[in-house]
């Protein structure tokens, strides 16, 4: 089974607002990725990268899964982001525009060599049609590489695309990084949604993440934190239809065909609502 450490809501952060950083410690979101590339200036980023380092080494985000993403490779901060990124130690350092099974060989060896602890895993973001031709080796390349972030403004501008409700464009692009990340076993984020006003097309397309499978969703505003943690936690009929379905599954051994409300239960059946039930756990435990 694919880890079940929670991350249904994965906000970030500019790393160069420290009123942002501050705020970060009282916001209920599972995840945090302190950001050194694309939301801060050229001038700031290496003020960034001292406050993001000093953030992620100290302690003050408690149950959150704190990571820093650095600039992308072949930039000219990128090396030095690395080599402060893996010495502060966050639960990862998420790469942007990660193209090849290579480029994530390249950077695991840089990160050991900075000297990362075991615990600071890669996660990869696939933004790129590169990416996605080669998201399956990309998705398997290492043990060290524990999530799949999807850069959806970066795909849509690559491809030309619009950003269109339903997000037809993306589909493909979505589906394979999903297949992707299943076969290997990692866990994926849905990208961001750009307006934070909207709170209606925010909660259609996360219902539509996780109807697709994705894990949880990225974020850019504090308010969209609280809609993503239900959406991507198991409602209650969810819990109480997995824990009725294993019953069932339980009472009937040995009687041939079983059902739960009318339907055909199976092995596999049982298998999901176990996961189901060990990701309401996982919540439970981190909300407790
Ligand atoms: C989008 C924003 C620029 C909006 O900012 P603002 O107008 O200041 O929002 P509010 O006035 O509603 O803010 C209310 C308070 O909340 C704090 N705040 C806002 N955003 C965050 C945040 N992300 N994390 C923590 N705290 C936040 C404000 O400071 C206010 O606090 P207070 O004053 O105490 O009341 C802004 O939300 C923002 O900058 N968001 C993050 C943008 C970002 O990180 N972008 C880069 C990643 S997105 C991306 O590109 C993904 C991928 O690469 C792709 O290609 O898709
Ligand atoms: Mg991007």
């Amino acid at each position: 089974m694919t880890d079940v450490t929670p991350l249904r809501s994965v906000l970030y952060m500019p790393s160069s607002n420290e009123r942002a950083l501050e705020k970060a410690k009282s916001i209920a979101c599972d995840g945090l990725i302190l950001d050194l590339e694309d939301a801060v200036a050229p001038d700031a980023k290496p003020a960034a990268r001292e406050q993001a380092a000093a953030a992620a080494s100290s302690g003050e985000y408690g149950r959150r899964t704190v990571t820093i993403r650095v600039n992308g490779i072949g930039t000219e901060w990128h090396d030095d982001d690395i080599v402060a990124a893996a010495q502060a130690g966050p639960a990862a350092v998420v790469v942007p525009k990660v193209n090849s099974a290579e480029e994530v060989h390249a950077l695991v060896a840089a990160l050991e060599k900075a000297g990362a602890p075991d615990h600071t895993r890669l996660w990869a973001m696939v933004e790129t049609p590169e990416a996605i031709f080669n998201v399956r080796e990309i998705a398997a390349a290492s043990e060290r590489l524990a999530v799949l972030v999807m850069g959806t403004n970066d795909l849509v501008k690559e491809l030309y695309a619009e950003h269109v409700p339903g997000r037809a464009p993306l589909l493909t692009s979505l589906s394979l990084s999903l297949l992707a990340a299943r076969a290997a076993g990692v866990q994926i984020l849905d990208g961001v949604y750009n307006d934070v006003k909207d709170d209606e097309g925010f909660l259609a397309e996360c219902t539509q993440g996780r109807q697709m499978g994705f894990d949880g969703k990225t974020l850019i505003h504090p308010g969209q934190v609280a809609p993503a943690n239900e959406q991507f936690a198991p409602s209650p009929e969810a819990v109480e239809d997995a824990r009725g379905l294993i019953q069932a599954w339980e009472d009937g051994r040995g009687s041939g065909v079983v059902t739960y409300k009318n339907k055909m239960v199976e092995n596999l059946h049982v298998e999901s609502a176990r996961r189901t039930l060990a990701i309401h756990d996982a919540v439970q435990a981190l909300e407790g």
